[in-house]
C-alpha cells in the first residue's frame, strides 16, 4: 500500500536571477492546492556566485523558511550533504560547467533550459550522469503542464489521425530603431558570450512542441531523428541569431515540423492571445490547435471534420496557492523530478536524455547552418571546475 507520508525532496538553488526566483516560489507553494499529494519539497540551500548576501536577500525575498542556507558560491552548495537536487539557474552558458560540477559532487541536477550550448556538452553530462547514477533532466516546464499531457494523449489516441505537421512559434517583438534589438548588448537574450540568441532560448520551446507532437509519440522502436533545413538572419551588433526558422523533416514518418522564433516580430502582438493559436498540430483527420505563449500555453482547441465551426477552447488555468499568492506552472516539472529522485528513475520519461540530445542535435545543426559561433569558454565540452563559469568571476 503505498504511504500516506509525502516523500520530501530537499533542493539547492544554484543561481539567484529571475527565473531561480519564479521557480524557488513554485516550490514553496502547497501541492495541496494542484491536487499532489506524494510528494513535497523543501529549499534547503541557495547560492550565489556573485556574494552571500545576495544569497540571503534571495531567501527573504521568496520567503524560504529562515533555516535556508545562504551560500556565496556554487561549490559550497554542490558539497551540502543535506542538498539531493540542484536547479540550475544560471544563463545557457553557463549550464554545462554548473551542471557537472554538480554531477561530479555526487548531485542530481534539474538544469534549465536550453541544456547546454552545444550537443556534445550535452552527451558529456548525460555521460556522467549515468556513470554516476544520478538523476539529470532538461527543465523544460512546458511538458510538464496537464495542457501538454492531454495534447499528446488527443494525438496517440488518434484523435487527429495521422499527425503529418506541426508548426509552432516562439517570437518576442523586441524590434528597435536603427537595426537595433531592444536589448541591450550585454543582455544574456543577445549576448553570445552567455550564448545568446533567438533559438536557445525560445525557439527550444517551438520545437518542443514539435518534438511532443512529432518525435515523442512515435513509438520507441520507430524513433526517427529529423532532417534540419534552417534560416537564420544575424543581429549585426552582437552575432547572435535574431530569427531562425527551421523545417524539420522525419521522412519515414512523413511528418514535417516548423519551428519559427524571433526577436524582431512577436507571436502575440497584442498579448491576447487575438493573432490565434501559436501551435497547430496537424493531422489527416484535424487538428490540435493551442494557445500560446509556446512556454505557458492557455488552452487547446480540437478540430475535427465533424467540428463543423463548432470547437471548443479547452481552457486550463495554473493553480494558485492562496497563502503565498503565487503559482506560476513551474511545480509540475518540479514534482516530476522529485518523483523521479523518490523512485530511482535517472532519467524523465516525459523528456528522456535520447530526446535531450536529439534536440540539441538540431539546435546544433541549424546554428552551423546559420553561421553562428559561440566563444570557447563556453562551448567547450571540457569540464573545467576552476572555469570562470564556477567561480563567478566575470
Ligand atoms: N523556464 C523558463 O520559463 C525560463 C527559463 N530561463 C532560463 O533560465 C536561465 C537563466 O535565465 P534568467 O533567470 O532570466 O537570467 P538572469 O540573468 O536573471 O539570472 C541568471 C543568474 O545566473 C547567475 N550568473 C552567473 N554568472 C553570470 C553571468 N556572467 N551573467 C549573468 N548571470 C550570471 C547570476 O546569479 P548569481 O550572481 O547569484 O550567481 C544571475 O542572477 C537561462 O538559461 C534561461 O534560458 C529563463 C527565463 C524563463
Ligand atoms: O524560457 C523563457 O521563457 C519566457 C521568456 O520570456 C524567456 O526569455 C525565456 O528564457
Amino acid at each position: 500500500m503505498a504511504s500516506s507520508t509525502p516523500y520530501t525532496v530537499r533542493w539547492g538553488i544554484l543561481a539567484t536571477g529571475w527565473i531561480a526566483e519564479t521557480f524557488t516560489k513554485d516550490l514553496l507553494t502547497n501541492p495541496a492546492t494542484r491536487d499532489v499529494h506524494d510528494i513535497r519539497h523543501e529549499v534547503v540551500a541557495v547560492s550565489s556566485s556573485s556574494s552571500q548576501q545576495r544569497a540571503v536577500d534571495f531567501i527573504n525575498n521568496v520567503k524560504a523558511p529562515s533555516t535556508t542556507k545562504a551560500y556565496g558560491s556554487y561549490y559550497e552548495l554542490v558539497a551540502d550533504q543535506d542538498v539531493d537536487i540542484i536547479y540550475v539557474a544560471t544563463p545557457h552558458s553557463h549550464h554545462f560547467q554548473n551542471a557537472m560540477l554538480a554531477l561530479e559532487a555526487g548531485k542530481n541536477v534539474l538544469c534549465e533550459k536550453s541544456l547546454t550550448v552545444t550537443a556534445a556538452q550535452t552527451r558529456k553530462l548525460i555521460e556522467t550522469a549515468r556513470a554516476k547514477n544520478l538523476f539529470f533532466m532538461e527543465a523544460v516546464w512546458t511538458r510538464y503542464f496537464p495542457l501538454s499531457i492531454k495534447v499528446r494523449e488527443l494525438i496517440t489516441s488518434g484523435a487527429i489521425g495521422n499527425v503529418y505537421r506541426t508548426i509552432a512559434d516562439l517570437s518576442i517583438g523586441r524590434d528597435a530603431p536603427e537595426g537595433k534589438i531592444d536589448f541591450p548588448d550585454s543582455n544574456r537574450m543577445v549576448n553570445t558570450e552567455l550564448a545568446g540568441g533567438a533559438l536557445l532560448d525560445l525557439g527550444i520551446y517551438a520545437l518542443t512542441w514539435v518534438f511532443q507532437s512529432l518525435y515523442h509519440t512515435q513509438p520507441e522502436d520507430e524513433k526517427e531523428a529529423p532532417n534540419v533545413i534552417a534560416a537564420i538572419n544575424t543581429y549585426q551588433v552582437t552575432g547572435a541569431d535574431e530569427t531562425t526558422s527551421i523545417i524539420l523533416q522525419f521522412p519515414k514518418h512523413k511528418s514535417h515540423g516548423i519551428a519559427l522564433t524571433s526577436l524582431r516580430v512577436s507571436s502575440d502582438p497584442d498579448e491576447q492571445g487575438t493573432a490565434g493559436a501559436a501551435i497547430r498540430i496537424q493531422g489527416s483527420s484535424g487538428e490540435i490547435q493551442v494557445l500560446g505563449p509556446a512556454y505557458r500555453p492557455t488552452g487547446y482547441k480540437l478540430i475535427t471534420r465533424d467540428s463543423a465551426g463548432k470547437a471548443e477552447l479547452v481552457e486550463f488555468t495554473i493553480p494558485k496557492d492562496p497563502e503565498r499568492d503565487w503559482g506560476h506552472g513551474m511545480f509540475w516539472e518540479a514534482d516530476e523530478a522529485a518523483r523521479c529522485v523518490r523512485d530511482g528513475q535517472k532519467e524523465s520519461k516525459t523528456l528522456p536524455w535520447s530526446e535531450s540530445i536529439v534536440i540539441m542535435e538540431v539546435m546544433d545543426e541549424a546554428l552551423r547552418q546559420g553561421g553562428v559561433t559561440y566563444p570557447e569558454v563556453i562551448s567547450t565540452d571540457v569540464f573545467d571546475p576552476q572555469s570562470p563559469l564556477n567561480t563567478g568571476k566575470r
